[in-house]
């Protein structure tokens, strides 16, 4: 293989639990050295594909490559390369978080200094205390730090800020931005907007076992000379508002209803929609509270893509 060709290799995935299709049909690539996010809702299909690029579970059809290699067959050969961050820790229940560490660290030729890695990601007040009692947030830096203590060329880090408070979820990211520029390649799952935008060169968005969009931050949220106009009221809007708004801005514009007192208009970025906006609002006699024109989030994207909000 390559040294260019992709870390992570996905071709027409299907998982099924069941009658649950949990991935469907399913393909995508992770290059080398880059971070990319796997974003998508509760129950979207992000965890199983990460588990059958870990090789915990065997693709049911379609094929998956991990470093140029069958993560089921080439499983001994992989395993020292790779790391894992799994969502629910992954140690025994008895053990310190410090022994947990120390213990996976023996298992690798070349492990990082346990007590460096334990420093920085903040488990020294916590070495002692055995698994059960570590707090959700302990948790998760005791699993990265055993993700990342082998020294892996990639990494897999599942919802890896769940339950961190705001230090821990900067120093996370610190870590993780450290990583790749020592050339290792980090995919991670999350349904946390700010940590693909702010971390993420490539995001993969899935939604029912699909793959919805994919691209960086950017080209995902420019979508061209588009833009969004929340507008939040003060009661609720009158029957049949998003239409009639829709045709008083024309064609090339979206109205969504995200409740019963906003609303999302998406189209040209330009300060004649807004106050076409303002305009319909006063002949309506709706009083905005907040009417904001921004560039388009990735909730935004998806909310287009889906109909439905990502957070939700
Ligand atoms: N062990 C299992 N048995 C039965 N159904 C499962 C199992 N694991 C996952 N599922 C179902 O498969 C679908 C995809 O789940 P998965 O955990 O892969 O999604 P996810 O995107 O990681 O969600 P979350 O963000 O909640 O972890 C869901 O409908 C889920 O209920």
């Amino acid at each position: 293989m390559s040294a260019s060709a992709p870390a992570v290799e996905v071709d027409g995935l299907v998982m099924r639990y069941a009658d649950t299709v949990a991935v469907d049909d399913l393909s995508l690539t992770v290059d080398r050295g880059t971070i990319t996010a796997v974003l998508g809702p509760n129950g979207a299909g992000k965890t199983t594909t990460l588990e059958t690029c870990e090789g915990y579970r065997a693709p049911q059809q379609g094929t998956v490559r991990v470093l140029g290699l069958d993560p089921r067959r080439d499983r001994r050969d992989l395993l020292p390369r790779i790391g894992v961050m799994l969502q629910d820790g992954g140690a025994w229940s008895g053990v310190r978080a410090r022994e947990m560490l120390d213990h996976v660290a023996r298992l690798h030729a070349h492990p990082l200094d346990t007590a460096v890695l334990a420093d920085r990601l903040g488990l020294d007040e916590c070495g002692r205390t055995p698994y059960r009692r570590l707090s959700g947030g302990q948790k998760q830096r005791l699993g990265l730090a055993m993700a990342l203590v082998g020294r892996p060329e990639l990494v897999f880090v599942d919802e890896p800020t769940a339950g961190m408070d705001p230090q821990a979820r900067r120093t996370t990211w610190a870590l993780l931005e450290e990583l790749r520029a020592d050339g290792v390649t980090v995919v991670l799952t999350t349904h946390y907007l700010e940590e693909a935008e702010r971390l993420a060169d490539r995001v993969h968005i899935i939604d029912r076992g699909r793959l919805i969009a994919s691209g960086t931050p950017l080209e995902l949220t420019r979508g061209g000379e588009v833009a969004t106009i929340r507008l939040v009221v003060t009661k609720p809007f009158p029957p049949g508002a998003p239409e009639s708004l829709r045709a008083r801005l024309g064609e090339r514009t979206e109205v969504q209803q995200l409740d019963e007192l906003s609303l999302l208009v998406t189209g040209p970025a330009d300060s004649t929609t807004l106050a076409k906006v303002s305009a319909w609002c006063e002949e309506h006699d709706v009083l905005p509270e907040t009417l904001s024109l921004g560039q388009r989030t990735l909730e935004d994207v998806f909310l287009q893509l889906t109909g439905r909000e990502l957070t939700s």
